[in-house]
């Protein structure tokens, strides 16, 4: 088998795909599913950080969220990402995985806070970090999260494992006569405001020239073919 293309990456897993079929939560073959595409890029030695939505559980909250000040619905979002993190972690150690989930929001009884040295001394160890509670900052999302930690951390690629399988010319969730990118610039996708990301992230990756893999999690194998370097989704690029 050939070699991977990347020796540390950060993949940012879909919150609101961890909830399968469900109307919203966690559904167990998924998050196990997820893991077994996980276990497989972490056998090939790649350095491996995550970070993982909240969207499966704070879809769940939202009615009782509404006109809710919007910087506690943000933290309320954030702990639904360590909530998350949590059950990514445990369904990793199930699976003969060493996860360790580092927060950006002090909660010292149920997991240790992100210190960037640590989180370094741990992928070199080879275990898998996964970062909780996004940025830590209301107004922000875990995509700028991944694009953050992603450049703190020196990972050649972001992976963004997603509901759809690629960057589109509109939501093709929307709009089915949208056309899949194979390739495209930073400065693209922040003009054209193809919202698959966030402006924020997409900037921070832009800035920093850390590139974005974007890619179908439902899709068997996509994982695997992207941390190979295979064409794969869509390549955002500077
Ligand atoms: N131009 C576009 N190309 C591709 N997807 C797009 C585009 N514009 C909007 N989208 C939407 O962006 C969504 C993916 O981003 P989103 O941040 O909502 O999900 P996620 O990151 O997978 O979930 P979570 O926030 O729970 O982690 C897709 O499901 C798609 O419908
Ligand atoms: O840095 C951050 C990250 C997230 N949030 C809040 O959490 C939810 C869930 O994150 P998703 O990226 O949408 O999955 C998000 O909507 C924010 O409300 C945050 O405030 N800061």
């Amino acid at each position: 088998m050939t070699k991977p293309a990347y020796k540390r990456v950060l993949l940012k897993l879909s919150g609101e795909a961890l909830m399968g079929n469900d109307a919203y939560g966690i559904n167990r073959a998924t998050i196990d599913r997820m893991v077994a595409d996980v276990a497989e890029i972490a056998r090939l030695d790649v350095e491996l950080a995550i970070v993982i939505g909240g969207g499966n559980i704070f879809r769940g909250v939202a009615p009782g969220a509404e006109g809710m000040d919007r910087a506690t619905a943000d933290y309320m979002g954030m702990l639904a990402t360590v909530m998350n993190s949590l059950a990514l972690a445990d369904a990793m150690r199930q699976a003969g995985l060493t996860a360790r989930v580092m927060s950006a929001i002090s909660i010292e009884q149920v997991v240790e806070p992100y210190v960037r040295p640590k989180a370094l001394q741990y992928l070199e160890e080879g275990k898998v970090v996964i970062f909780a509670a996004g940025t830590g900052n209301p107004f922000f999302t875990t995509d700028t999260a991944a694009a953050l930690r992603g450049s703190e951390i020196g990972a050649e690629i972001v992976l963004k494992a997603t509901k759809v399988d690629g960057v589109y010319s509109a939501d093709p969730q929307k709009d089915p006569t949208a056309t899949r990118y194979t390739t495209i610039t930073f400065d693209e996708v922040i003009t054209k405001h193809l919202q698959v990301m966030d402006a924020t992230a997409f900037a921070l990756c832009r800035d920093q020239k850390l590139p974005i893999k974007v890619f179908s999690i439902n899709k068997p194998g996509a994982l695997l073919r992207a941390v190979m370097g295979e064409d794969e989704g869509t390549l955002v690029h500077v």
